[in-house]
């Protein structure tokens, strides 16, 4: 189904995608996301990295997760694909005797999920990605490996590029680490923890920790493969060096992806009803926390068995909420916080400026730009009702940068956004899922 024109929604200019509005008499629509993508991502490491072949099923086929396929088959694993597109066959890595390089585009999980991998072989691996990797947090992960007894060139930059040189003189110990600009230092770090010879205790040092239920995740997944670890002291975690071992893995729906759906429904007309399919029971996603703040906004939510329904009472309230644990849920709730009828205060999220792009500048000149009223704390946005107008929403290359523009267009007219294939990020085809949701599909 392609964009089309109305005098209610013109043309987009060339490139920019024009987000569609819902009918006055709202939508009923079914929704099935494709996997998540933080546990494609630690599945595929840890398939990887274990001691017999592993078969992944439900898992996302996206840029990020196949830039983890490319850098993972770079250091050696073997990927077939299954029946499916979401299926893959892994046989752990055999190191390679070459050099490599390893192209990072703008993946976190990538960047910091795979430089502790590559410490594990004895080769030189160089990390790069795109311009807006460069910038991205490094130094932490950097000077972890570093202590571990890793060769990391950097150019003393602290940032991508990067070259490591591992091998076996890197035989684990007692690592602390300052994650406060972002939890994947510490997810990256525990992935391999066990695959070297002395295991890993990964101590946190530094301001507060967020995104804990990524944290979580990683434990989660480690214990699922047999690993050790022990989380019982605050922000410290040791992991016993041991075999790695999935077997057969089924990935649940992204819900961080779903949010968005769930968020464009909640800004539709009164009555507006979106199902989400495969909502699991018991999850470590962050995504999980969307239905309780969407509720506390004004929406209804309901779970009924797998199935999560949202409808639309037609008004959002503004909020205060500390974000801290689900910091990549923000710009969605952003973006619905533009649409409330109160203010909404978004605490515990200054490491956003170190996402995809520093989104909490990002959010606030978008918002700003169609009129509204958002305003940077240190650690946040405030965000006062305004009413919004249409124009061109800039997405950074930020995959939920697109996702909130398209939740204002829910209810703005004329909102364009620009370069809605950043979307491909994590969920391609964003935009046809969403024009058919306006549209009213049942899945
Ligand atoms: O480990 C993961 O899969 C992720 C952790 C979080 O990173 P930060 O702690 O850097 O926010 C999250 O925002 C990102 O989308 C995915
Ligand atoms: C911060 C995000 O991604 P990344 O894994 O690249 O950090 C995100 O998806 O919101």
């Amino acid at each position: 189904m392609g964009v089309t024109s109305s005098p209610d929604r013109p043309a987009p200019m060339p490139g920019n995608w024009a987000a569609p509005r819902a009918p006055e008499s709202g939508f009923a629509a079914t929704i099935s996301v494709p996997g998540s993508k933080s546990l494609t991502n630690r599945y595929l490491v840890l398939a990887a990295l274990a001691d017999a072949p592993t078969t992944v099923r439900g898992a996302l086929d996206s840029r990020d997760s196949q830039l983890m396929i490319a850098g993972l088959r770079a250091l050696g694993a073997t990927f077939s694909p299954g029946t499916s597109p979401d299926e893959w066959h892994v046989t752990p890595i055999t190191t390679p005797a070459a050099p490599v390089t390893i192209d990072t585009g703008l993946a976190g999980t990538v960047m910091r999920f795979l430089p502790p991998v590559a410490a594990l072989s004895g080769i030189p691996v160089h990390f790069d990605g795109d311009e807006g990797a460069r910038v991205r947090p490094m130094g932490p992960i950097i000077a972890a490996l570093r202590f571990l007894g890793a060769g990391v060139d950097d150019s003393g930059r602290g940032l991508l590029p990067f070259t490591v040189t591992g091998g076996p003189r890197v035989i684990g110990g007692t690592v602390d680490v300052d994650a406060s600009t972002s939890s994947q230092f510490v997810s990256g770090l525990l992935l391999a923890a066990a695959r070297f010879r002395g295991g890993l205790t990964v101590r946190h040092v530094g301001a507060a920790l967020p995104s804990m239920p990524h944290i979580a995740m990683t434990v989660a997944v480690l214990r699922e493969a047999g690993v050790d670890v022990d989380d019982s002291k605050p922000a410290s975690w040791r992991v016993s060096p041991g075999p790695i071992h999935l077997g057969s893995v089924r990935i649940e729906p992204d819900l961080s992806n779903a949010g968005a759906f769930l968020a464009g429904a909640a800004a539709a007309p009164a009555g507006t009803r979106v199902t989400i399919t495969g909502w699991p029971s018991a999850t470590t996603q962050p995504g999980d926390l969307m239905p309780e703040i969407l509720r506390s906004m004004g929406a209804q939510v309901e779970l009924a068995g797998d199935r999560l329904t949202l409808t639309s009472t037609g008004g959002l309230h503004g909020i205060d909420l500390d974000l801290a644990a689900g910091g990549e849920l923000a710009p969605q709730i952003a973006a619905l916080a533009a649409l409330a009828t109160g203010p909404t205060r978004l605490r515990g999220i200054a490491h956003l400026r170190g996402h995809e792009t520093d989104r909490l500048a990002a959010l606030a000149a978008e918002i700003n730009r169609i009129g509204g009223n958002a305003e940077e704390t240190s650690d946040g946005l405030v965000i006062a009702p305004r009413p919004l107008h249409g124009g061109l929403w800039h997405t950074y290359h930020d995959h939920r940068m697109a996702h909130a523009g398209a939740i204002i267009g829910v209810r703005v007219p004329g909102i364009e956004v620009e370069n809605i294939a950043t979307t491909s990020k994590t969920l391609p085809g964003f935009d046809r899922l969403w024009e058919a949701m306006l549209e009213g599909s049942e899945g």
